[in-house]
């Protein structure tokens, strides 16, 4: 996850880069028409320095990529105004650098505010030293229009700066959500998430007066599945279960890996009956799954224990008496399901 972020974070530097370096080559002769000669030198140096700027970043060396950049600002900005005054507002370019020396995390905290502080420092001090520089060159009738330029082109980096970290900080945190919400194999709902959706869905059940059932799957013989093929297949084994659980539940349910190869399906609003039809045609599609795109020849059956939640159960109640029905499909043969109730109610022996 951090790789990709750090990618895409020096993608978009990239982009920026690409952008001012084209400027400082539209800019030379532009440089040249008014008479700025030194200038247009200077910048055929600094489109050199940013292209070198962006080949650093490219291979891998994002870093000193940064560095060179920043120092061709400080330099630009530091020369144009010594050349033709404050009037023109090559120095705002340093607010945007002082920006983007902040994304490079591999710099170190202190260094980086260090740096950015360094580069306002100099934006400050360009003010007492050059303000007082008349520009000398041809078209200042436009040099209002120049700075304002100057002060729009240079925010643009500032503006993408803080909208790459506000785009980062919001995938990171759908990210780190879904880590803690979700199963890292199987992608499902872990057992702690489970349990809050569980107990949210079972208050909703109870105040709009719907019933609301649990059934607990376990795998059969899984031992023997990782034994036989090895504990690789096993894994492809419970990806493959989970998408067929999934694929067999409503969006309204919830389904979650409850423990090693042990599932949970909660279902609302639906009557005991109603579930178990559902929960024995999700044992059937398992039973049917084609597990030969796991490994050829696997067959694979998973035994339920249902229980309706009843409403002054607690989660770790309902949970207990699934549990035990789990527990008597398991002892009555396995591949079956069996209904949690004051007398247990097999609706399927294994054939
Ligand atoms: N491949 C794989 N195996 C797992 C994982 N988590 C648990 N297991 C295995 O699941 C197996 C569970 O074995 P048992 O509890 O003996 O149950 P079983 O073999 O399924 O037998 P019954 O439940 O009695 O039908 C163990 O071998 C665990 O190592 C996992 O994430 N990946």
């Amino acid at each position: 996850m951090f790789e990709q972020v750090e990618e895409l974070k020096f993608k978009i530097i990239v982009r920026v880069a690409i952008f001012a370096a084209a400027i400082h080559a539209a800019l030379i002769p532009g440089f040249y028409v008014i008479g700025a000669t030194p200038l247009a030198i200077l910048n055929i140096f600094s489109t050199l320095s940013w292209l070198l700027g962006i080949w650093l970043i490219k291979n891998n060396r994002q870093s000193w990529g940064l560095r060179v950049v920043s120092v061709e600002v400080v330099v630009h900005s530091i020369a144009a105004c010594a050349f033709m005054g404050t009037e023109t507002g090559f120095q705002f370019y340093l607010w945007s650098v002082s920006c983007i020396l902040m994304v490079d995390y591999k710099m170190r905290m202190g260094s980086a505010v260090g740096f950015s502080l360094t580069l306002i420092a100099i934006f400050a001090a360009i003010y007492i030293l050059f303000s007082g520089v008349a520009y000398p060159y041809a078209y200042g009738e436009f040099l209002r229009y120049i700075e304002v330029a100057n002060i729009l082109v240079a925010g643009v980096p500032m503006i993408y700066t803080l909208a790459l970290i506000r785009r980062i900080t919001l995938e990171q945190r759908s990210t780190l959500a879904d880590m803690a919400a979700k199963d890292f194999l199987t992608g499902l709902y872990n057992r702690r998430f489970a349990k809050e959706l569980m107990l949210k869905l079972h208050n909703r059940c109870s105040t709009a007066e719907q019933p609301m059932c649990v059934a607990i799957g376990d795998i059969d013989y899984f031992k023997q599945i990782n034994d036989q093929y090895g504990h690789e297949v096993g894994d492809k084994v419970l990806v493959a279960l989970s998408q067929t659980l999934l694929e067999h539940t409503r969006a309204s349910d919830v389904v979650a890996r409850w423990g090693g190869e042990e599932f949970i399906i909660a279902l609302p609003n639906i009557d005991i009956d109603t579930a178990s039809a559902r929960i024995e045609s999700i044992r059937s599609a398992i039973k049917t799954m084609d597990a030969r795109q796991v490994s050829p020849e696997l067959s694979l059956t998973m035994s339920f224990g249902l229980s309706q939640w009843q409403p002054q159960q607690s989660v770790e109640d309902v949970i207990n008496v699934a549990d035990d029905a789990l527990y008597r499909s398991k002892s009555n043969g396995r591949d079956q399901t069996t209904l949690a109730a004051s007398a247990p109610v097999t609706l399927t022996q294994v054939t």
